[in-house]
């Protein structure tokens, strides 16, 4: 539980209807939680993110859905809780390679995540025999759709996870409303080239409502 004292309300965010319905599966009948599509990028994840943080005071927010993992680092069907939020392509491509917002003095395209939560829900999936693991999820406004381009995200990010879409928008909008974020996504498809017929698009949702489920308890 985030305070056993009062009542929390806590907003999930996901990009689709389908990632939604999945996440309302695993949640059950929960007065405590709003699940809400926010359309897909970052821009769309912000904008939504923003407007229902300005009607209803939320204690937590969770950024859910489905994501592209990287090979060796996680596998499909599996979970990646965040252990931080980090926009990839928000910076300046130089000829020396890729430069930061951070690097260029222009804010921080890395986002903290209410890290002792994420680390007790990867405890609690992991003791729901969920393969589950921690770590960076990028976000990028452009999926990943060559073997280079993912090796050179892989080189830059070697922390990193997972990459989708939405992250860095939601949980911009939670900071600046200053309520605590997480990031919790199922492994639809590989990060590299594109192929939409290989993405396990049922195994993911499938384990985002195991993944929900489990989120219940702890939160
Ligand atoms: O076609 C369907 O049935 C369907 C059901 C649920 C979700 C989808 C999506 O296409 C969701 C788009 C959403 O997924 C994230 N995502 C998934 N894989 C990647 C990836 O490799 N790189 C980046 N993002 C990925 C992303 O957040 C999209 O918003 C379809």
């Amino acid at each position: 539980m985030l305070d056993e004292q009062k009542k929390q309300r806590i907003l999930v965010v996901t990009s689709v209807a389908a990632e939604r319905d999945a996440v309302m599966q695993g949640l059950g009948e929960d007065a405590r939680f709003t699940v809400a599509v926010g359309g897909v990028g970052p821009a769309s994840a912000a904008a939504s993110t923003a407007r229902a943080l300005a009607k209803v005071q939320y204690d937590l927010v969770v950024c859910a859905g489905i994501c592209g993992g990287f090979v060796g680092r996680t596998e499909v069907g599996s979970i990646a809780v965040a252990s931080e939020i980090v926009c990839a392509d928000l910076g300046a491509e130089t000829p020396d390679g890729f430069c930061s917002v951070d690097e260029l003095g222009f804010g921080s395209a890395r986002v903290p995540v209410a890290g002792e939560l994420a680390e007790r829900v990867e405890r609690a999936m992991q003791k729901a025999g969920l393969p589950v693991g921690r770590g960076p999820i990028l976000t990028l406004s452009t999926v990943t759709g060559t073997a280079e381009t993912a090796q050179a995200l892989a080189d830059r990010m070697p922390e990193a996870l997972a990459e989708a879409m939405e992250g860095y928008g939601v949980a911009v909008a939670a900071h600046a409303a200053g309520v605590p974020v997480l990031e919790i996504r199922t492994v639809s498809n590989a990060i590299g080239p594109r192929d939409k017929s290989a993405w396990r698009i049922k195994d993911a949702l499938e384990a985002l409502r195991k993944g929900s489920s489990v989120l219940r308890e702890v939160l």
